[in-house]
């Protein structure tokens, strides 16, 4: 099947390419001058990082590979500090390149550390997981977390490329795969509802690699953060809306220390902000919000007796102003909104809604 491109605008635009076989089209996303290319990946994950590595010495690159811990757990300023290390003694240049190969959390950390060494050099992402090919490695955000939160420390980095290797879907955990219909699910509601219907007519069929509309639900989704993230690449206004759901579940996160699926959490977190719409006068999308996700497997609830952890830890949220705290919400379907300096009673009412 032939490769799709998607490309995002901005003042550094670039391509999307969905298919199979795109690594060998890595050498060519790179710009003039690069001599090192150094390739931060997962250290327990087989599969793509061999061929993105040997398609790039082919094309006369010296690859430094750098093998990171898998998941969230590199996303830590040691690790950073770590692979900084890494590219002083391989005295990686501006000329150079990062390639990011893995799942979002590696792809965050790989954006990350191209984005801060030498004040940025250039970065091409190479996602792995159903999540990543979504959402993290699309949109030039990237972060790591800190004792007290998630992704509170990143940049803004335009990657020169993104290539989505659909063939290494194949391998995913289905824990991991549902867990980024969650993003899927988000961009149905925010922006694009044909991806609710289309999971909506077969949750199943939605829940595997093979299924008969993968590739449109993966196309759409992708579809959707692009045109926001050409649009608003450093989050001024637009690119909010794609952190609906995101204020309870990075605290749910937090709490968890990390042992749930960034996507559940964001599952848990739309239905809360689908509460927030609902008990404050806009749309009630409740019902059908709490049926996709359970439909294809996604938790929707989270225990009662963490709302004091979590109220607090969504005082850090980045959309917060002063001691404002700001959510995103949905006016109606595909037209999301903003809450701002809700009352703790509205807060915790919603919370009630969703809390088991
Ligand atoms: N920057 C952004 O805009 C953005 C957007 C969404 C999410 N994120 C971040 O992305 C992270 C979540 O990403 P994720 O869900 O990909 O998690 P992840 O990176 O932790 O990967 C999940 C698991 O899947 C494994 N894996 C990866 N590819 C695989 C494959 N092809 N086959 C088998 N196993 C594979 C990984 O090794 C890992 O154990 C979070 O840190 C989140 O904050 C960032
Ligand atoms: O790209 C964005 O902007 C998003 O908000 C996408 C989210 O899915 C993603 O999880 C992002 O990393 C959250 O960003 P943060 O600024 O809230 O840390
Ligand atoms: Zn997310």
């Amino acid at each position: 099947m032939t490769a799709t491109r998607i490309r995002v605008g901005g003042d550094s635009p670039y391509d999307v390419v969905i298919g199979t076989g795109v690594p060998a089209e890595l050498p060519t996303l790179l710009k003039p001058g690069v001599r090192t290319v150094a390739v931060i990946r997962p250290e327990t994950l087989p599969g793509l990082a061999g061929p993105v590595a040997a398609a790039l010495s082919e094309a006369g690159y010296e690859v430094v590979d750098l093998p990171v811990p898998d998941g969230e757990q590199a996303k830590s300023v040691e690790v950073a500090a770590g692979l900084w290390s890494a590219l002083g003694r391989h005295g990686v240049t501006r000329s150079d390149a990062v390639v990011g190969v893995g799942g979002g959390a590696t792809t965050d950390l790989a954006g990350f550390v191209a984005g801060t060494w030498l004040r940025g050099v250039q970065v091409v992402l190479v996602p792995t997981t159903l999540l990543a090919m979504v959402d993290a490695a699309v949109g030039g955000k990237n972060g790591i977390d800190t004792p007290e939160g998630k992704n509170l420390v990143g940049t803004f980095l335009p990657p020169a490329g993104v290539l989505c290797e659909l063939s290494t879907l194949d391998t995913m955990p289905r824990r991991d795969y549902v867990a980024g219909l969650a993003e899927i699910i988000k961009g149905g509601f925010i922006a694009d509802p044909r991806i609710l219907t289309l999971i909506e007519s077969d949750p199943e069929a939605a829940t595997r690699p093979s299924g008969p509309h993968t590739r449109e639900l993966i196309e759409r989704k992708i579809q959707v953060k692009a045109d926001v993230v050409g649009a608003d690449l450093r989050e001024a206004g637009l690119r909010e809306i794609l952190n609906y759901g995101h204020t309870l579940a990075h605290a749910i996160e937090r709490d968890e220390h990390y042992g749930i699926r960034h996507g559940e959490a964001v599952a848990i977190g739309m239905v809360y902000a689908a509460e927030l719409s609902r008990l404050s006068g806009r749309a009630d999308l409740v019902g059908r919000t709490r049926s996709i996700l359970t439909s294809v497997g996604l938790p929707i609830s989270y225990r009662a007796d963490a709302w004091p952890r979590l109220r607090d830890h969504m005082r850090l949220d980045k959309k917060n102003r002063g001691a404002k705290q700001r959510f995103v919400v949905l006016d109606d379907l595909a037209k999301p909104g903003r809450l701002e300096g809700p009352a703790e009673e509205l807060l915790e009412a919603a919370y009630k809604e969703i809390s088991a």
